[in-house]
């Protein structure tokens, strides 16, 4: 089965192509590597030790994404490329419409005159906004908070409209909650781009010394200790939840949502405590005021991804801690990999 991943060159984009690979499916992936490295793909082939086509083709420019589904019979997408960051889709809004909700208009609308219809699509918890309860069923009522979080939802409820158009349509919504770690040789993982935004990246390159400390947002939540709970997620776990979302996509039809997640929550000061365990270093942090717009505590009910996708996340904290370190520890810059100049400028 030949399956197209756009945003193949991304975090969990990677790690799921080398799940798919290990399993044996034929890939194409598509990327514009606007926020990602090709280095990324070099090393999912060395990782798998199999090749796999792959196009520097933006979704918006549907000429060249054409070009791709003619010249290949595609099966199935899993459709990770969008952006991500909530500060940047705060102040740069109109960015994040075009590129998230265009771009998948565009993908749709080319997917549908080439007659593929089965499609895994990366959601996020973020669209439960402030949820009342815990843990988060997939019946939870949606909203969003910022731009970002819009896109996402806006994304799922078009796709629920192209399925009640035209009942042939497979769709899964995966919402993830909070992915970490990094494959578990340390060769592909998280390279955010400048300051990272989230807790581990932050978390793992204040280990390693290139920023000098973590800043805790808040201290007086209601939670065990103050700070933050989240429901953090192995990326190799969730890049396994996409395999199980496309076998289920290609043998039904319908459009239907799954949280993956856990189930279980870890606040600020234990995940420093969890990798500080894990790495053998320490992680100096500070408190500081919440981070507006942050909810207290965010975890899901995981148990209808496992009913009906028969997909559990199977790796604990330590592993995400101790993956999530090798892979900054090997790569302290990333993909970026070392280049020599010498006095003449020369490569
Ligand atoms: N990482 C998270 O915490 C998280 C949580 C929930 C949902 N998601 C969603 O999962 C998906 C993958 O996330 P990720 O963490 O791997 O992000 P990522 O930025 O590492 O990967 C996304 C990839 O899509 C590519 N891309 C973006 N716009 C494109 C376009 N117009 N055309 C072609 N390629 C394009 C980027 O270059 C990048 O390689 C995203 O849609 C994201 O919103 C991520
Ligand atoms: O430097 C930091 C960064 C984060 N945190 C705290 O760590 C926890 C996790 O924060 P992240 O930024 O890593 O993740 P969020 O849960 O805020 O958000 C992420 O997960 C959401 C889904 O649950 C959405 O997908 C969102 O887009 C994505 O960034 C929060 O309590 C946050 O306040 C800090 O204390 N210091």
């Amino acid at each position: 089965m030949a399956i197209l991943i756009t945003g193949g060159a991304g975090y969990i984009g990677s790690h799921t192509c080398v799940e798919l690979l290990s399993a044996g499916y034929e890939i194409i992936v598509l990327d514009n590597f606007s926020n990602s490295k090709p280095e990324s793909l070099n090393r999912v082939k060395e990782l798998t030790g199999k090749d796999f086509m792959f196009y520097e083709v933006d979704l918006l420019d549907r000429i060249g994404l054409e070009g791709v589904f003619q010249n290949h019979s595609i099966d199935a997408v899993i459709h990770f490329a969008g952006l991500k960051a909530v500060g940047e889709s705060v102040s740069i809004p109109l960015h994040y419409y075009h590129n998230n909700i265009t771009g998948t208009l565009i993908l749709c609308d080319v997917m549908k005159k080439y007659g593929v219809k089965d499609l895994v699509f990366s959601s996020s918890a973020t669209v439960y906004g402030m949820p009342e309860r815990m843990p988060i069923s997939e019946d939870f009522p949606l909203s969003a908070t910022n731009p970002y979080g819009r896109t996402k939802l806006m994304i799922e409820e078009i796709l629920r409209d192209l399925y009640v158009a035209d009942n042939s349509w497979s769709i899964a919504l995966l919402r993830y909650f909070n992915p970490i770690g990094a494959h578990e040789s340390g060769r592909i993982g998280e390279d955010p781009n400048g300051i990272p935004n989230n807790l581990m990246p932050f978390i793992t390159q204040v280990a390693v010394g290139k920023l000098k400390e973590l800043q805790v947002f808040g201290s007086d939540y209601p939670t065990v200790d103050g700070s933050g709970v989240r429901d953090y997620i192995h990326v190799v776990d969730l890049a396994l939840g996409h395999l199980k979302a496309l076998e289920r996509v290609v043998s039904s039809t319908g459009v239907d949502a799954f949280n993956l997640g856990t189930g279980t929550g870890y606040s600020v000061l234990e995940m420093v405590a969890d990798f500080e365990k894990a790495s053998g270093r320490k992680v100096p942090y500070k408190i500081v005021d919440r981070r507006p717009g942050d909810v207290a505590v965010c975890y899901a009910d995981p148990f209808k991804a496992k009913n009906e996708l028969g997909w559990t996340a199977e790796r604990g904290i330590e592993d995400m801690c101790k993956d999530s370190w090798r892979w900054q520890e090997k790569n302290p810059n990333g993909f970026e990999t070392k280049v020599l100049i010498d006095k003449n400028n020369k490569y």
